[in-house]
């Protein structure tokens, strides 16, 4: 397979994709990753150089939601004739192993590809005033239906100990890995590195100056990516990022750059939650009624364990808090919207998953 492309996170699933699309289609074709998407264009890669490209009129009239648009991340297929403005056409998205899905912001209930094809997703909360533990267990629950593996990342480890949060990270995790570092010591830096072996992909995630550019700057060995200084009284970030981008390091691996979120709203989180929260879900197997609201029900199991102490009484209020966002969101969206090739992808990612830990031992 061409090195380049391997670079690139090319891996033998997508190659059989692009073959199999490439066969029935007479004209050339060639595979490219989206790097970042500008005012409905994409800047592609595709191996050896960069270049803008657009959908053709077919995908973007064919597309049922943002679901069906192309993601930073995506493997797409490129026909080689230009458009009368010089630009590649994407004539195909390759199916998605991974996807990271939230709401987008706003109030219509929509749904955003925040990153495609990844295999890590770094949580990022900086330990200077942005580390919450219920802003995680959102994060977590996303993370695990997106089928790539999350990963805690407290970042600034240079300012704060990092010991409490960590602690109070563990409480949730779940098995999720648990990391400080910081980008002006170094501390971490080579954990982030490891995780990448392989021409694998991840995307970071957090609040807007949590550090995520600097991190990638550091991963780079050159300041590439814009930052700024968070603000003296509230230690918020200015939204320096704002654009999704992926960015090939030269020591291997791929890592996608995401703005800060202001909000992170759920997304059709399937199993996710209960993934994220197995601890209230192995629980809740033991409640009398099956379907226990874990409320003020006889024989509820998990009212039980917040009682002995053995489940706090935060934690289940996130749970909740999160299963009645997920439910509204369910009733609300439309069944169409959820389509076929999201479920085998789901299904195609757990698989992914499992490879990967079991690589990884
Ligand atoms: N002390 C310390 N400061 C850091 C560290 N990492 C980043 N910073 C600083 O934090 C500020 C924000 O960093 P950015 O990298 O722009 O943060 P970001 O998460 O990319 O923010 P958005 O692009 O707005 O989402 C900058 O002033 C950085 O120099 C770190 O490890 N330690
Ligand atoms: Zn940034």
């Amino acid at each position: 397979m061409n090195p380049d492309l391997v670079r690139l996170g090319f891996t033998p699933p997508f190659a059989g994709h692009f073959a199999a699309h490439a066969a029935e289609h007479a004209s050339a074709r060639r595979p490219a990753r989206i790097v970042t998407e500008h005012r409905g264009a994409y800047r592609v890669h595709d191996g050896t150089s960069e270049r803008w490209a657009v959908i053709t009129g077919r995908l973007r009239h064919e597309a049922e939601s943002a679901l069906d648009m192309p993601a930073v991340g995506d493997w797409v297929v490129l026909d080689e004739t230009p458009d009368t403005e010089g630009r590649a056409v994407i004539q195909a998205i390759l199916p998605r192993r991974t996807a990271f899905v939230r709401r987008a912001a706003g109030l219509d209930k929509k749904p955003q590809v925040v990153a495609a094809n990844v295999d890590h997703v770094f949580l990022v909360s900086s330990l200077n005033r942005d580390f919450s533990p219920r802003r995680l267990e959102r994060y977590l629950a996303l993370a695990r239906e997106s089928g790539a593996e999350p990963v805690i990342l407290l970042s600034k480890a240079d300012l704060v100990d990092p010991g409490p949060a960590i602690e109070a990270a563990a409480a949730i995790a779940r098995g999720v890995p648990i990391h400080a570092s910081s980008s002006l010591t170094g501390e971490g830096i080579e954990i982030v590195h490891g995780y990448l072996r392989d021409n694998t992909t991840g995307v970071l995630l957090g609040s807007s100056g949590v550090g995520k550019s600097t991190l990638i700057n550091r991963l780079l060995g050159e300041d590439r990516l814009a930052t700024s200084p968070v603000r003296d009284d509230d230690d918020k970030g200015r939204h320096t990022t704002v654009r999704r981008e992926l960015v090939v390091l030269p020591t291997g691996g791929i890592v996608i750059d995401t703005p800060g979120m202001r909000e992170i709203g759920l997304w059709d989180t399937g199993s996710g939650l209960d993934e994220a929260f197995d601890d209230v879900a192995a629980l809740a197997a033991h409640c009398r009624f099956s379907d226990c609201r874990h409320e003020k029900e006889p024989g509820c199991a998990v009212q039980k364990a917040v009682a002995e102490g053995a489940l706090s009484a935060d934690r289940l209020a996130s749970y909740k808090n999160l299963q009645k966002e997920g439910d509204r969101l369910e009733m609300a969206s439309d069944p169409r919207a959820r389509t076929e090739e999201i479920r085998k992808n789901r299904v195609q990612a757990r698989a992914l998953r499992a490879h990967l830990q079991k690589k990884r031992g």
